[in-house]
């Protein structure tokens, strides 16, 4: 992972949803260097919000990337400004090999650049080297989430997004998991992410936003959150 530069993204007044149901309400946040996490009963609208700042549903409202306006529902424009997203389902291609799910992430960039890339991933994650030809599909799970952060780390993102990385994971590889994001956070690519580990994720994480039915309800320190009633009441069942 090459080191990027502390992308800022700050979103205002964003609405979005499905066929004129709006589930995004005028919402505004600020996805600041560090790691954030986005945490929310479900259909809260969390994924709803990852997809539409990937471009992937029309919205309404202001995304700014480093002080410059991202287009709504252009996917290709913000791969291409430096956002990547990490779906729920990993949506690996099961059938080929690690390496060439990795190099399907450099789609964008050039040959010699890709190769470049697909070494440093290798060596940020030392299980996927030992791994290259093996099939996606018949990977663990946590090892299939892991190829695929190291290919939408192909892209070269100054803002990678998550939808529940850790969903289905064992407690060992939710830890693993939440070291690679700090390290890529540490790295200097901003991080964005989903989680229902409320626990793991805000001790994991600078900052966070609760939402609940398409509003923000909460935010601060993720230090802060884990120690709040509303949090502690509602997620950690901590009377
Ligand atoms: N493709 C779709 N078409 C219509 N409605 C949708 C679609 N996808 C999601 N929704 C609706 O939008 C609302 C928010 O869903 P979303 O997936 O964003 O929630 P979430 O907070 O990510 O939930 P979960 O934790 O269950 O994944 C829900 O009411 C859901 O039914």
């Amino acid at each position: 992972m090459s080191a990027q530069n502390n992308s800022h993204m700050s979103v205002r007044g964003l609405s979005a949803g499905y066929h004129g149901f709006q589930v995004i309400q005028d919402m505004s946040l600020d996805v600041r260097p560090g790691v954030t996490v986005v945490l929310g009963p479900n259909g809260a609208g969390k994924t709803t919000l990852l997809k539409a700042l990937a471009g992937l549903l029309p919205r309404a409202g202001e995304v700014l990337l480093d002080g410059a306006a991202l287009p709504s529902a252009d996917a290709t424009a913000c791969v291409r400004r430096g956002l990547a997203l990490v779906a729920e389902g990993r949506q690996l291609f099961p059938q080929m090999t690690v390496t060439e799910n990795l190099e399907l992430g450099g789609w964008l960039i050039p040959a010699r650049l890709r190769a470049e890339r697909l070494a440093r991933a290798f060596e940020d994650f030392p299980r996927l080297k030992e791994r290259a030809a093996q099939l996606a599909g018949t990977m663990s799970g946590g090892e299939q989430q892991m190829v695929a952060v190291a290919r939408a780390m192909m892209s070269g993102p100054r803002l990678l997004m998550l939808d529940e990385p850790s969903l289905g994971l064992a407690p060992r590889m939710v830890d693993e998991l939440l070291s690679i994001v700090r390290r890529i956070a540490s790295q200097g690519v901003t991080v964005l992410m989903v989680e229902q580990n409320v626990r793991k994720a805000l001790q994991a994480a600078d900052r966070g936003y609760v939402l609940e039915r398409g509003r923000v309800v909460a935010s601060g320190e993720a230090q802060a959150l884990l120690n709040s009633d509303a949090v502690r009441q509602a997620y950690l069942g901590v009377a």
